[in-house]
């Protein structure tokens, strides 16, 4: 619970970046909430799991691909009419295979040095992120 009395959902959003400086985001499906929006590829942390095994189970699920590490970047929370979530992001540089839409999601790469994503719109709590991840110079 917060301070608002609201239970918390906990979720691991993990963002691949490539040699060539470009992150990777997916469109949300059809039959969740926000369908159609973009977001960094993750889920809901299952009770018990850690957010690396969780990063790990769900990009093997959405996007077919092994993660081998990942780098905390930050941890944010964001106030949904659907749910209150706290996002645990980590940056993900080493991963294998090559990622597919495995829930038949789109899939977009965007250049890091952009100053907007050239895909719309994105999930409200995605944006903290990206800045977070601009800011970084990775
Ligand atoms: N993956 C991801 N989720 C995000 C982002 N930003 C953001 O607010 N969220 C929210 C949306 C959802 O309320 C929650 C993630 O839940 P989800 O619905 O994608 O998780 P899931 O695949 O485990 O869902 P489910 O079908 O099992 O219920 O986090 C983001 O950039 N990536």
């Amino acid at each position: 619970m917060n301070e608002l009395n609201r239970p918390v959902t906990e979720v691991a959003a993990g963002i691949l970046l490539d040699v060539e400086g470009r992150y990777l985001l997916g469109q949300r499906p059809e039959g969740k909430p926000y369908a159609g929006y973009w977001e960094v590829p993750g889920g809901k942390i299952e009770s018990g799991e850690s957010v690396f095994a969780a990063l790990k189970r769900e990009l093997q699920e959405e996007l077919g691909i092994d993660i081998e590490s990942s780098e905390e970047l930050v941890v944010l929370e964001h106030d949904y009419p659907h749910a209150y979530v706290r996002l645990h992001v980590s940056i993900i540089r080493e991963w294998s295979g090559v990622p597919k839409g495995c829930e038949g999601q789109l899939l977009s790469w965007q250049l890091l040095g952009d100053a907007m994503p050239t895909v719309e719109p994105l999930l409200p709590a995605a944006w903290p992120m990206l800045e977070k991840l601009r800011l970084l110079k990775v």
